[in-house]
């Protein structure tokens, strides 16, 4: 069997958390408490944790669905096409939706998520991503609000996955 690598530390959860609570100073000013924070499963659910709660101790208190969706599977490039495992629990009709996401790389997922909500008839789409890798090439959307921009390595750590594994690390490492 192949020798995992060592995760690097790129970001220590302190300035993980210290991200957070900036982007929840900047997104509850322009949130409301009918917002509808949409997190892709399943990287990022720790984010979402962690924003919401963030949001909260602002006195925001959004609303709360999810969109399951993958495009990796258990490979370090996307297969180019996102495969839907999961709807919105509830309409978003007329909503704000806030996706929310862990990283931000080809884009097709954000993208997607954006497309699904819209199709629900979403009145405001917001896009929020915890970090954004580089890409030679514009991606549409970009995310309204961007934590870190990450330089181009394989993430792991916060939600960001190796094969299912590693998501769990508080800090955000490269895997390469
Ligand atoms: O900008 P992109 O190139 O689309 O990449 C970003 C997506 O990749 C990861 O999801 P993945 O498909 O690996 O599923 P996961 O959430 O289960 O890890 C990550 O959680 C993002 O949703
Ligand atoms: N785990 C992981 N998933 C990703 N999906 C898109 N980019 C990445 C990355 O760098 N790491």
């Amino acid at each position: 069997m192949a020798d995992t690598p060592t995760p690097i530390v790129l970001l220590p959860e302190s300035e993980v958390a210290r991200i957070v609570a900036d982007l929840a100073a900047r997104i509850a000013p322009v949130t409301d408490d009918e917002t509808v924070a949409a997190v892709l499963l399943t990287g990022g659910l720790w984010f979402a944790a962690d924003l919401t709660r963030a949001l909260s101790r602002l006195g925001r208190n959004v609303r709360f669905d999810a969109l399951w969706l993958a495009s990796y599977g258990d490979e370090k490039e996307s297969r180019g096409r996102i495969d839907v495992y999961a709807p919105f629990q509830r309409p978003v009709a007329g909503k704000t939706v806030l996706i929310l996401d862990d990283v931000f790389d080809t884009g097709l997922s954000l993208a997607e998520a954006v497309r699904i909500a819209k199709e629900g008839g979403a009145a405001r789409v917001l896009t929020c991503v915890f970090a954004r890798k580089p890409w030679p090439l514009p991606r549409a959307p970009e995310p309204d609000f961007v934590g870190w921009d990450a330089p181009n390595r394989f993430l792991v750590g916060y939600g960001l996955d190796h094969a299912g594994a590693l998501r769990g690390l508080p800090d955000i490492c490269a895997l390469d």
